[in-house]
């Protein structure tokens, strides 16, 4: 694209910072939490991840777009994210696998893309003054009116974003694709495991089939009585977006859930388990998302590279005394895995499915399948 058909696109804020750049993807606007990636790469899967519903990513790694988009390595059925910004943005991408560019994608799909932002002065400032409400324009390009209009914009706090990326009906998964309308287990695999959908990553799923297990996935709505109707052997409960505790039915669910069947969760699953077994959630001040978070596994000393997109997390203080705190990130000692010592239940805060990020984590898929073994 040519400097002279570049639009400018304002970054503004909700504290009055702003920031100018071009449009990569023509004229747009669209406002959420400023939040930035730290990882290198992965940036299709990062913006397919239901979880960033309601964000703006940015991203730290200053040359986005090099290696284009393909219609395999997406995460959901679409692009999640409220907007996407970046350092530089390169339209010429060279990679086999590689179908187009990551700005006619983005533009196909009506989400705005932003380049030439100083992404190390937005990122040293977020982690000073933490996540905070932001928008990006084409169209109303006077920062004082367009700071009062990202002012008046819903915040991520107390909003349940569970609904708006949870699948619409029931689906069986097979061989890598949705069989929309399926909801009984077919016999097909090892294994049966109920997902329950808060915003899943389809790696999750591709991860399970590939332990010879079948998934059936419902939505996040369902009750307990209709999951366990389907006598499944375990149940995964996903990643999701939102403020973890603006989705009380979900908690509700996993209590009626826990004890009768074998528990894992993820991230957001993660944090519907701990406040079923009765802590709350807090905000982190900027959060963690990259694909190189050290995270220590208690329970074997060692410590593992995982991929994180999260927020919120969980009180460790308000656990009661049969739930066992598993893992903890090295970086900030916050809280990152949980287990129940009576029942089976466990759960991490970070991504083992990764998708984008390193596979060290991928370990406790195989920890589920053998407390399914053994349950
Ligand atoms: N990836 C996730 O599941 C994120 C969980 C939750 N929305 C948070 O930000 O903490």
């Amino acid at each position: 694209m040519q400097p002279k058909e570049r639009l400018k696109a304002l970054l503004m804020l909700e504290d009055g910072t702003h920031f100018w750049g071009w449009s990569f993807t023509g004229p747009g606007e669209a406002f959420g939490e400023m939040v930035f990636n730290t990882a290198m790469t992965g940036y299709q899967e990062i913006l397919t991840d239901p979880s960033y519903r309601g964000q703006i990513v940015a991203m730290t790694y200053p040359l986005i777009g090099n290696y284009g988009v393909n219609t395999e390595d997406s995460e959901s059925l679409k692009i999640q994210v409220e907007a996407f910004v970046v350092r530089e943005y390169q339209p010429r991408y060279s990679n086999w696998r590689a179908e187009k560019s990551l700005g006619e994608w983005l533009s196909e799909n009506g989400v705005l893309g932003i380049t030439g932002i100083d992404t190390r002065a937005l990122t040293r400032h977020l982690r000073l003054f933490g996540a905070m409400k932001a928008g990006v324009t084409t169209e109303d390009l006077d920062p004082k009116r367009f700071l009062e209009r990202v002012k008046e914009s819903p915040g991520l706090v107390g909003r349940d974003l569970v609904k708006e990326v949870t699948c619409p009906q029931p689906y069986r998964w097979a061989d890598g694709k949705i069989e929309w309308g399926v909801s009984e287990f077919l016999g097909a695999g090892d294994y049966r495991i109920a997902i329950l959908d808060c915003g899943l990553k389809f790696n999750q799923l591709r991860l399970f089939e590939e332990r010879g297990c079948e998934c059936v996935v419902f939505p996040a709505d369902t009750p307990a009585q209709e999951i366990l109707a389907r006598d499944p052997d375990g149940i995964f409960l996903s990643n999701g977006p939102g403020d973890p505790a603006a989705v009380p039915y979900v908690v509700e669910t996993v209590k009626q859930l826990l004890g009768r069947k074998p528990i894992f969760g993820i991230c957001l699953g993660h944090q519907m388990l701990g406040q079923a077994l009765g802590a709350s959630t807090y905000k982190l001040k900027f959060g963690h998302r990259g694909a190189n978070h050290p995270v220590k596994d208690l329970s074997t000393g060692k410590i593992e590279i995982t991929s994180q997109n999260h927020g919120f997390c969980v009180r460790a203080e308000e656990l009661p005394p049969e739930v066992e705190v598993t893992h903890i990130n090295l970086n900030d000692g916050t809280l990152e895995g949980i287990r129940h010592k009576e029942i089976p239940a466990f759960s991490v805060q970070y991504h083992p499915e990764n998708a984008p990020g390193p596979h060290d984590a991928v370990y406790l898929f195989d920890r589920f399948i053998e407390t399914l073994k053994s349950s």
